[in-house]
């Protein structure tokens, strides 16, 4: 089947941890280029589908396309078929992800760590890494801090340089998990500007957010989950102005 045009398509995803079902049937398409919000109360299952994508996790059933690959398959309470371990390597380099926490290695400056991917996994000479690498710090307004190390940043700094980091290894996808929850408030508004250059130079992105300012300024298509569904679609003001899923309603008029 031809996927190409998506660059990622769920159709009925399921998982599941032991006996609870965290998502239960997403269907949702991301063309090239798009800017997907992810929208949902806590514990809705929003970071579990994003490490699905990622190869984080393995779906329990229903079908995960990346780009044109099919990333997993099964059938309910059948079994489950994965890409094999080489396939996904490789695919997993092609997508970009960026958490909450920073996740920077610690005992490593900003240009170390933005260099550690391409020269560990991609194997490329550290010259041309370190030239790319001071490029990407630039690009995030980080030039001056190529030198310091994360303790010497703020969580703002620190979130930038995860960008940089990601943006490294050239993905085709980049996914984005509550990136400024975790910053303190003024230092939101750097983050939000690197991704908004982000979205204007065509990157396809998935984006978890509480940020709906930013969200409804930058994003293409917005998904509400709940539950482990998805159970509305659409801009987020309209939705709320036109109530049919409960707790949505109650989570957008927080957050709006
Ligand atoms: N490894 C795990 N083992 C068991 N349960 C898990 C695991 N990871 C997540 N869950 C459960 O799955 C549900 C969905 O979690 P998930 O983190 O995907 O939600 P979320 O919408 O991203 O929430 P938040 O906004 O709080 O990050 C939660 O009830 C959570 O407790």
């Amino acid at each position: 089947m031809k996927t190409a045009e998506s660059v990622v398509r769920a159709e009925g995803v399921h998982k599941s941890y032991g006996h609870v079902e965290v998502l239960k049937g997403i269907d949702l398409t991301v063309a090239p280029g798009e800017v997907m919000c992810l929208v949902g109360p806590s514990g809705s299952g929003k970071s579990t589908f994003l490490r699905c994508i990622n190869h984080l996790e393995t779906i329990n059933a229903g079908r995960l396309y990346v780009g044109d690959q099919l990333i997993g398959y099964a059938e309910r309470g059948g079994r489950i078929h994965e890409m094999r371990d080489k396939e996904i390597a490789r695919q997993r380099r092609g997508i970009g992800m960026v958490f909450q926490r920073f996740n920077l290695f610690p005992h490593m400056t900003a240009l170390q760590n933005v260099m550690e991917a391409p020269v560990q996994v991609k194997k490329r000479p550290k010259g041309e890494v370190r030239e790319q690498a001071r490029q990407l710090l630039d690009r995030v307004g980080l030039a001056d801090k190529a030198d310091s190390y994360p303790s010497q940043l703020s969580g703002g700094q620190q979130q930038r340089v995860a960008i940089a980091r990601a943006l490294a290894m050239q993905p085709e996808l980049m996914l984005f998990d509550e990136p400024t929850s975790a910053l303190d408030p003024e230092l939101v508004g750097e983050v939000l500007d690197v991704m908004r250059g982000l979205a204007e130079a065509g990157m396809t992105m998935i984006v978890v957010t509480h940020e709906m300012g930013f969200a409804r300024e930058v994003g293409d298509s917005f998904v509400f989950m709940d539950g482990g569904v998805v159970v509305e679609s659409g801009d987020p003001r309209a939705v709320l102005a036109a109530p049919r899923h409960e707790r949505t309603q109650a989570f957008l008029s927080k957050v709006l």
